[in-house]
Order: C-alpha cells, then sequence, then structure tokens
C-alpha cells in the first residue's frame, strides 16, 4: 500500500496506525489497527473515532487485511463485522458498503481517504464563507483533524476563517462524558494557534445570552433525507439555546455523512455507551458504585432548528433541506 497519513491514522506502507485518542493531550502513542479485529476494538473505545475517520480507518484496515492474504470468505465476514462496530455515524456503514463492492481493495481504501481530505476543503471553503470577522464561535465534540482523514467538518470550517485572516474566538464544550472537546479540541486549537476558551456543556447557555457567541458550528454523524441529524450528545441542547438567543446554528458535513435512505431523525440509530462512562472517567469515579446511569452517545437535533448545513458542495437552508434538497442532490 502507498503509505498516507493524516493527524490520527497513518500506515507506513506495511502497517496501519492509529493515534490514541484516549490518551490524549497527554501522550501521543500509536496503536497498530492492521488487523479488523483490533481496529473494531480501537473504534469501540473511541481510540480512534469521528464519524468520516471511523469510516475511512475500517476502510483502510480492511485493505490491510486482504494485502496480506485474506481469503474471500475472511474479508466478507470482517467487512460486516467492521460495519457494526459502531452503529451512528454513517459513514463506517458508507465506507464499507464501498469496500465490500471493491475489485481493488488497497486502491479503494486509498481513494476514500484521499476523498475524505478533499470533503473537508469543500467543507471548509463554503463554511468559512459564513463567518465574519469578529465572530465568537461555539463548538462542540471534536470535528478537526483528528476526526477525517482531512482539516476537519466543523472545526477545518473554522480553521480556515482563521487562515483567511478573520479574527475569531472559539468557545469549545468540553463535552460530557468523554471530553472529546476538553481533550482533543483543545489540544487542535493549541496547536493551530487559534485563540479560544474551554467551557463545560452547562456554560453554553450563558455565554450565548451574553452575546459572545454570534454562530454555531457542530459536526454531525449522520444526516437524514430531510435534513434532521444526529450528533455527540448535547448537540440539540446547543441548537435549542441558538435558537432562544437568536444565535446561527451550523451542522458541517460531508456527503458521505448523509443518509438518503433514513427519511427523518427518528429512523437514526443511536449508540447507548456503559453507564460507567457517566459515573467516571479514566481512574476517576465521582457517582456511587452502581448508580444507574443513561448514556446515549448521541441525540437527534430537528432541521428546524437548523439555520443551514453546510456540506462540501455548498450551504443549504433548512426550508432548501425541507423541500428535499439532499434528496435532489
Ligand atoms: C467529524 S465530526 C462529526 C462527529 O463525528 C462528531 O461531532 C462526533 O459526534 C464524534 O463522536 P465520537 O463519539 O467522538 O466518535
Amino acid at each position: 500500500m502507498q503509505p498516507f497519513e493524516s493527524l490520527g491514522l497513518r500506515h507506513d506502507g506495511r502497517a496501519l496506525w492509529v493515534l490514541d485518542q484516549t490518551q490524549l493531550p497527554d501522550a501521543e502513542v500509536w496503536l497498530e489497527g492492521s488487523e479488523p479485529a483490533a481496529m473494531i476494538a480501537l473504534i469501540q473505545r473511541l481510540a480512534v473515532r469521528g464519524a468520516p475517520l471511523i469510516g475511512v480507518a475500517a476502510a483502510a484496515s480492511l485493505a490491510t487485511f486482504a494485502h496480506r492474504g485474506a481469503s474471500a470468505t475472511e474479508y466478507s465476514a470482517a467487512c460486516a463485522a467492521l460495519r457494526a462496530a459502531r452503529p451512528t455515524a454513517v459513514n463506517l456503514m458508507w465506507a464499507m458498503d464501498r469496500m465490500k463492492g471493491a475489485a481493488d481493495p488497497v486502491a479503494e481504501a486509498e481513494a476514500i481517504f484521499a476523498e475524505d481530505v478533499r470533503l473537508c476543503e469543500g467543507m471548509a471553503e463554503h463554511g468559512a464563507a459564513l463567518i465574519q470577522d469578529g465572530e465568537g464561535l461555539l463548538t462542540h465534540c471534536n470535528t478537526g483533524g483528528l476526526a477525517t482523514a482531512g482539516i476537519g467538518t466543523a472545526l477545518g470550517v473554522i480553521r480556515r476563517a482563521h487562515e483567511q485572516g478573520k479574527r475569531i474566538h472559539v468557545y469549545a464544550d468540553e463535552t460530557r462524558p468523554l471530553l472529546q472537546g476538553g481533550r482533543l479540541t483543545a489540544w487542535e486549537l493549541r496547536k493551530l494557534g487559534i485563540p479560544s476558551t474551554l467551557i463545560t456543556d452547562s456554560m453554553a447557555a450563558l455565554l450565548l445570552r451574553d452575546g459572545k457567541v454570534q454562530r454555531v458550528l457542530v459536526g454531525s454523524d449522520r444526516v437524514a433525507a430531510n435534513g434532521d441529524f444526529a450528533n455527540k450528545v448535547g448537540t440539540y441542547g446547543l441548537a435549542v439555546q441558538a435558537r432562544h438567543h437568536g444565535v446561527p446554528f451550523h451542522p458541517v458535513a460531508p456527503f458521505s455523512t448523509v443518509d438518503l435512505a433514513c427519511p427523518d431523525g427518528a429512523a437514526i440509530p443511536i449508540e447507548l455507551r456503559d453507564a460507567a462512562e457517566v459515573r467516571g472517567y479514566g481512574p476517576w469515579r465521582w457517582a456511587p458504585e452502581g448508580m444507574p446511569a443513561w448514556n446515549p452517545s448521541f441525540d437527534v437535533t430537528p432541521v428546524d432548528l437548523v439555520t443551514s448545513l453546510v456540506l462540501d458542495r455548498g450551504v443549504f437552508t433548512a426550508a432548501q433541506l425541507r423541500a428535499g434538497a439532499l434528496l435532489a442532490r
């Protein structure tokens, strides 16, 4: 295979490696994900995460498996198992469906990687055009280079606006319970030198009330045909708060996140994760042991709360989405 590299995924021509996102920001440890079984475990424990990246990583793992001589039966079993590793981000199913029918799995995985890089550029160009000089921007979870093969979805848009010289200030939600904002987005923002402030999720409403935020930009794990979309839990609450305060709210996603087979948000499967993730983090536990907890990893935001959706191929208003703009593409 040709070597390739992104912020969180690397192929050295022989083996596939992922940057263990559970150890960020304190340690940069690369783990091997060449074997599909290993990649499934890495995806499920969020060592590799973010909707586009899990699709790209699963494809690269499957290609490496094929390159190393997997039989057709082994290949299709691994493809099905990878496809089922996490249920909400449709990019994983999209990538596995491409790999399933691929005549040359290595070329297909390389194409999926390169395409994701290009899709990020498309979103960045269209999304950055919305951002005005001097804006405060609020984001949730991690949607940057760690979540894609390229510069990211919502964070890619923010990065492009910064590169264009717009004076922006980013407020990053910590993102309970697994802290993708506090650990990963904060790490990326610091590396990129973008002026930013970390907040806990519960501080967002106050920031909006105080007029510190002129735009909310988030990623998506699956966009339904009518424009409803799933993203990291907490996104729906942000959308409600943004609407209440009259602040524009934009999901940002590549076309590989759009699922036309899903008519609306009610049809999007939502991953339920281990309750222990709500009771504590890493070695710490703050709730009584055994305390019942509810841990949906994503929530669904209805299209009515969306100002516009930034796709790699353009910006679509809620009215256009409701009128079937995604189905017409
Ligand atoms: C690339 S951004 C889109 C989403 O994947 C992102 O916002 C998100 O919710 C990630 O969730 P995660 O559980 O960390 O994989």
